[in-house]
């Protein structure tokens, strides 16, 4: 049990690597905030399967684009269960789409949804945090696609080295209250945001053979990194960055 009656926010945690994380998280004895957009049956499904580890749950909707929605979010978890001791920041999308003709709106969601959005939430948490003083740990889940391109992600890359990059400043600034502040780097996971990227046969063969443990990711892959980057085990650790990906990364010949 690594996380033992702390509390836990997820942010995007209605499917994928988020609920993977509120369960995971569960699974190691925390009470688990879950904020979700639109999937509702879900949001319900995370909260009856952290519940059926005999852990506390409540699903907060909101869109993570709305400024307000972060305080908001903070504030439910704190009246249900006290307090934060963990936030996770993994809401995201990545709507493929070409960098020639990128439709300004689609450009300006994705920067609102994965940086914005990040950037207000973690404020949030933090200052939670500091105002209970006893420290606290926030995991950004930042993406391979920090360090290296993708040509139809022109607008979602740039939003994944923005929360790696807003980790290794928060680590900065929150240092002093006793909060680290971390990312993991996810690879290819096999989740909705990529079912349709996937589905071309070709597309996927060539991204699974890309990686040295032979197999896509899934979402429970990020589970252990998170608890653990969460968790005591990684006390010292703050500012740093965790590839998830199977070697993806590594990958030249
Ligand atoms: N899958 C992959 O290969 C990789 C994913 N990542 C990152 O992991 C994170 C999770 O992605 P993944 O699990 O794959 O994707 P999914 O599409 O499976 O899940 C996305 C989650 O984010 C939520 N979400 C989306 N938009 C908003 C919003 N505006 N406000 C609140 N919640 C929102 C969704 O809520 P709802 O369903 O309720 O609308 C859902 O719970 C993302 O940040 C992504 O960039 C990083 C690297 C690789
Ligand atoms: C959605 C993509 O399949 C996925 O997102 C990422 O961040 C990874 O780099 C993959 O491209």
């Amino acid at each position: 049990m690594l996380l033992k009656d702390k509390v836990v926010l997820v942010t995007g945690a209605s499917q994928g690597i988020g609920k993977a994380a509120a369960i995971g998280c569960a699974r190691h004895g925390a009470d688990v905030a879950i904020n979700y957009h639109s999937d509702e049956a879900g949001a319900a499904d995370a909260v009856a399967q952290i519940e059926a580890l005999g852990r506390r749950a409540i699903a907060v909707k909101g869109d993570v684009a709305q400024v307000e929605t972060a305080t908001s979010f903070v504030q439910a978890a704190v009246e249900a269960f006290g307090k934060v001791d963990v936030f996770v920041n993994n809401a995201g999308i990545c709507p493929f789409h070409a960098f020639l003709d990128m439709p300004p709106e689609v450009m300006e969601r994705t920067m609102k949804v994965n940086l914005f959005g990040a950037y207000y939430m973690v404020q949030a948490a933090a200052n939670q945090m500091v105002k209970q003083g006893q420290g606290g740990a926030i995991i950004a889940v930042s993406s391979i696609s920090a360090l290296v391109g993708g040509g139809m992600q022109t607008h979602y890359t740039p939003t994944k080295a923005g929360v790696h990059s807003l980790m290794q400043s928060t680590a900065i600034a929150l240092g002093k209250y006793g909060i680290r502040c971390n990312s993991v780097l996810p690879g290819t996971i096999e989740t909705a945001i990529n079912k349709e990227d996937l589905a071309d046969v070709a597309k996927r063969e060539y991204m699974a053979g890309r990686i040295p443990l032979g197999r896509l990711g899934e979402p429970d892959d990020l589970a252990g990194p998170i608890v653990f980057l969460a968790s005591d085990l990684a006390k010292y650790v703050t500012g740093a960055a965790l590839l998830v990906d199977g070697g993806a990364f590594v990958n030249l010949q």
